[in-house]
């Protein structure tokens, strides 16, 4: 299995004690599946997200990706396997402003070891990116950076790709173009793919749909 989450609990310390966000999520995504990860604002779809993603540990339960457990791996595999298996999409572009579009697509698949002029190219073209390679992040439109940054993530050839409300700064018609970009390319890269999104009409395009609510799975 690409990901797993076996009854996985997460609280966070507020001011009035510890609040549980998480009481025992359990989940799968297939390899080439693409899940939509749904619910209302604050039931913890950003929370589940990055735990997979390794950014925080879960405070029991197990979270798998490709089989290996991501709270038992030491620092350093856990960024191995975010390197190498995980790409990430979020809200906020998150280019890197001193770094012109070619540059920007080409960072993480040179961190990943998985350069790949043709590929990037070909990403480049098919994001409607091939005129704008020599431009910054801030000389760019919102629809603009989020082609950029989805690209940056394929470029690296990732398995899984973990998704929070990609197209959440973008008006609705770019937002779906872009979105449109994403799942074709992620299906015929045979990308697993979790997305978070608060929107049912976006969720509706996905293989499958789960609701978080009250800290489980609906
Ligand atoms: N680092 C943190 N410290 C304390 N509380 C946190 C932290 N991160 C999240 N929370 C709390 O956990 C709950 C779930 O947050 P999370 O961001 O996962 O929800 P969400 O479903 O993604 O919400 P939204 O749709 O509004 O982005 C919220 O009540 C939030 O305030």
């Amino acid at each position: 299995m690409l990901l797993q989450l076996h009854d996985v609990e997460k609280a966070y310390d507020s001011g009035a004690g510890r609040v549980s966000v998480l009481r025992g999520v359990s989940m799968a995504v297939a390899a080439g599946e693409t899940v939509a990860l749904t619910g209302e604002s604050g039931s913890g779809k950003s929370t589940v997200l990055h735990l997979c993603a390794g950014l925080d540990l879960p405070d029991s339960g197990r979270i798998e990706v490709e089989g290996q457990d991501i709270a038992a791996a030491d620092d350093r595999a856990r960024a191995a396997l975010r390197r190498d298996a995980v790409g990430l999409v979020f809200q906020q572009f998150n280019l890197i402003p001193s770094l012109d579009v070619a540059a920007n697509l080409a960072f993480q698949a040179r961190l990943a070891g998985r350069q790949d002029a043709p590929w990037v190219a070909d990403l480049a073209r098919r994001l409607g990116l091939a005129d704008l390679m020599d431009r910054y992040p801030e000389q760019l439109s919102g629809g603009q950076q989020q082609r950029v940054a989805i690209g940056r993530t394929l470029a690296a050839r990732p398995r899984l790709i973990l998704a929070d409300e990609p197209t959440g700064n973008l008006d609705e018609e770019t937002g779906d173009a872009v979105l449109d970009l994403m799942l074709g390319l992620v299906a015929e890269a045979g990308v697993g793919l979790l997305l978070v999104t608060h929107s049912p009409r976006l969720a509706a395009r996905l293989d499958r749909r789960l609701l978080l609510k009250g800290g489980r799975l609906a």
